[in-house]
This record gives C-alpha cells, structure tokens and sequence, in this order.
C-alpha cells in the first residue's frame, strides 16, 4: 500500500515496493515484505510494532545501511539503491542523520565537539552553526560538557542536534527514549517533533512508546515485515 500521499516531487524519503530477505539461503527471515512509504519534507512518521517486526530493517534499508532484496528507496530524489557502495556510503553521510537509543556519542567528546565531527568526515562544511544547533536543543549552557557529565535526555538532545548538522533530508531515529522516564521521553519527541518542521527534514521515528506519538503526523505499524497505516 502507498502509506500516504507524496506531496515531495523531489524530497524525502520514498520506499517503492521495497522487501528484504535476511538469512544464509537455508534459512531466510522475510524482514520487509512490499513496503511502501513516502515522507515528505517537515514530516514526522512513527513506525510501532512488535519486536521482530521489521522496524530495525525498515531503517537500515531506508538510510542506506543495507540493500533491499527488491524495490527502490529515494532520499531526497536520489535513488540510493542505484549507488555504488562507495557512493551510497557518501550520501549516507551528508544526507541521512541517525539517533539511536543511547546516544552514541563520543565520550571523550565535549558536546560541542560531537557536533563538529560530521563535517570532519564528510570532509564537508557544516551546513548548520554547531553553536546555534545546542541552543536551539535547549543546550547553549552545557556545549562544553562530555556526555558523563549530562543527563541521558541530555545525550539525546546532543544527538539529535549532531545527526541534523549537515542538513540532511532524512532523519531515522531508532527507540530515542527507551532509557528515559515519561517526562525526558515527551521533551526529546517533542524536540524531534520541533526540529522536524523547522528544518523540513523528513523523520521516521521507530518506538514502542505509545504515549509519544501525539507528537507524530501519522503513525505506521510493522507486522510481519509489512507496514500499514495505524488505526
Ligand atoms: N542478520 C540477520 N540475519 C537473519 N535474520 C535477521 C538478521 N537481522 C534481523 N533478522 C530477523 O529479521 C526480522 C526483523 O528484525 P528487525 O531487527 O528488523 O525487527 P525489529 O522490529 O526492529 O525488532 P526489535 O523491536 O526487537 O528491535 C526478525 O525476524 C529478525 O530475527
């Protein structure tokens, strides 16, 4: 199914037909299964489901981690399935931000400093202010903090702002708030909820907490490597 209308011409992100097949040939998991979905720029998804689901695949696929079996995936008008692996991995870096559940950052980096390594290897200049990046997550006052010395909302936040600082047209987040309580998890969603818009980047967020996708303009569910609208 076309999971909602494109209203991109060239933007975001698009998944057309795309399955995945995982295993060794004797054993193969169908991960995703005919998945279609369109984000448009300043759209921000959720994708739910149960563990096993497919949500993992759906994002490596979608960020150009991994080849799908079948179909085609558009980042920003660029068919990212039709890349050689070298080219792939270089539009990854300059197109497509990822958070994860814990952060990921750096330790011995100060927060400010975390900001300044993506355009050290895309060997490319930032396309935001890493400065005005932290304020604009609530983080001006702590830019020369090491992630240690920060709350995990805080590492989330940091993160958020390190994945958007070379303007890419896709954001993937995967479970940001699965190590905070109710109130950090709200702020951080509300945050990518923010960011989203402002910067027209296309954001697919996979969670299993319900009680953020208020924050979302549409929700997804992934069942069996297939993706529906959400009741
Ligand atoms: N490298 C692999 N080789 C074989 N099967 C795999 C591999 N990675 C994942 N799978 C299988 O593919 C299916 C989809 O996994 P995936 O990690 O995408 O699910 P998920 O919805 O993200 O799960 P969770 O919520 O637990 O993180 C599962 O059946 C999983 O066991």
């Amino acid at each position: 199914m076309t999971a909602n209308s494109d209203t991109t011409g060239t933007g975001g992100l698009r998944l057309s037909d795309v399955s995945k097949t995982l295993g060794d040939g004797t054993e193969t998991v169908t991960a995703l299964d005919h998945v279609n979905l369109t984000v448009s720029p300043g759209e921000f998804v959720a994708v739910v489901g149960p563990s096993g689901s497919g949500k993992s695949s759906l994002l490596a696929v979608a960020g150009g981690l991994s080849a799908p079996t079948s179909g085609t995936v558009t980042v920003g008008g660029v068919d990212i399935t039709r890349l050689s692996d070298r080219r792939r991995t270089r539009f990854r870096r300059e197109s497509v931000g990822f958070v994860f559940q814990s952060g990921n950052l750096l330790p011995a980096l100060t927060a400010v400093d975390q900001l300044r390594l993506p355009s050290r290897f895309a060997k490319r200049r930032a396309a935001r202010d890493p400065h005005e990046l932290l304020a604009g997550v609530g983080m001006s006052d702590k830019a020369r903090r090491r992630p240690h010395e920060l709350s995990g909302g805080e590492r989330q936040r940091v993160a958020i702002a390190r994945a958007l600082v070379l303007g890419p047209n896709l954001l993937l987040v995967d479970e940001p708030t699965a190590a905070l309580d109710r109130s950090r998890s709200h702020e951080v969603v509300e945050l990518l909820a923010k960011e989203t818009r402002e910067f027209g980047v296309a954001t697919v967020l996979v969670t299993h907490d319900h009680d953020v996708l208020g924050y979302c303009d549409s929700v997804y569910e992934m069942v069996d490597g297939r993706l529906a609208a959400s009741a």
